[in-house]
């Protein structure tokens, strides 16, 4: 039998970076997580030991610090694609770079104090490769919504291990975690994230759901009609449970007001959107 060498990748993996930006008294901070995938001509590391073509991982980190210092961060997508397109160009053996840059929130408090926003995470990914091609997936996580009214869940399919009773009136909750790819380069990839959260939020709020498959196009759908330049959206859904509690052994009643919150296990709910005329996606989810 013979084998050969399969796909392959290496990189650093989450490197947190905090940058602050002192202008006079008044400071800025960006707090992101970078994670870095390299690959090209890597036989020989992997078949013979022979570590020349390596770029090893701790300088992809050291990059990412000294790159915040010389540059800023900025738009994460602006700071990926930096990266990306360093490691591509100067490392003769290096053919594809995959940047994926999470950026954690924080609100101003005072010229130099912040506080966490406990909120969603936004996130980038992106892939360059030796031919000049990049795509862009710019996206959100944990951005957690709640309608207390409004959904709907019942007409289901039903067989012999069916428990579940239908229900014309629910809570609807989910952590809306979504990643949308752009067709060019949007006027300015800060815009652009408000446009589409406030898409996703309205969305939500809005829609008068049947489902949470149904609420997902909708939020999809949107997304797609209202912010420019995004030509397919993924979502990924989990319907966190709320159930209501039987009061009836204390002589109560509950007409849909005391919950259990379940943690799990959770329905999880995926699905895209995306424009007729989307360009082919390439390697831009991988
Ligand atoms: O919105 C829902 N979609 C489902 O597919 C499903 N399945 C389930 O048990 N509850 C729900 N709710």
């Amino acid at each position: 039998m013979t084998v050969k060498l399969g796909a392959n990748r290496y990189g650093k993996a989450e490197t947190r970076l905090v940058h602050v930006v002192k202008d006079g008294p008044v400071h800025h901070l960006k707090d992101v997580n970078v994670s870095i995938s390299l690959s090209g001509d890597m036989e020989a590391v992997h078949l013979t030991g022979d570590n020349a073509a390596v770029l090893p991982t701790d300088t992809q980190k050291n990059t990412v610090y000294a790159f915040a210092r010389k540059y800023g961060i900025g738009q994460i997508e602006v700071f990926a694609q930096r990266l990306a397109t360093h490691f591509v160009a100067t490392q003769e053996a290096i053919r594809h770079a995959r940047v994926e840059i999470e950026e954690y929130g924080w609100r101003r408090q005072g010229p130099h104090s912040f506080v966490r926003d406990g909120g969603e995470v936004r996130t980038c990914l992106i892939h360059h490769d030796e031919d000049g091609r990049t795509t862009v997936v710019s996206g959100l996580k944990d951005l957690v919504v709640l309608n207390t009214t409004g959904s709907e869940f019942h007409g289901f399919a039903v067989d012999g291990y069916t428990t579940l009773e239908p229900t014309t009136d629910r809570i609807l909750a989910t952590a809306v975690h979504a990643r949308w790819r752009h067709a060019g380069e949007p006027a300015s990839y800060g815009t652009s994230y408000a446009q589409v959260r406030q898409a996703l939020l309205d969305a939500f709020a809005n829609t008068h759901s049947r489902s949470l498959q149904q609420t997902l196009y909708a939020m999809g759908e949107r997304t797609l009609l209202t912010c420019e330049g995004v030509c397919e959206i993924r979502l990924a859904l989990p319907n966190k449970h709320h159930f209501a509690v039987d009061l009836s052994p204390f002589g109560l009643t509950n007409d849909n007001e005391v919950f259990y919150a379940a943690d799990r296990p959770y329905g999880l709910i995926e699905g895209g959107v995306l424009r007729e005329d989307a360009p082919d996606a390439g390697f831009a989810w991988e």
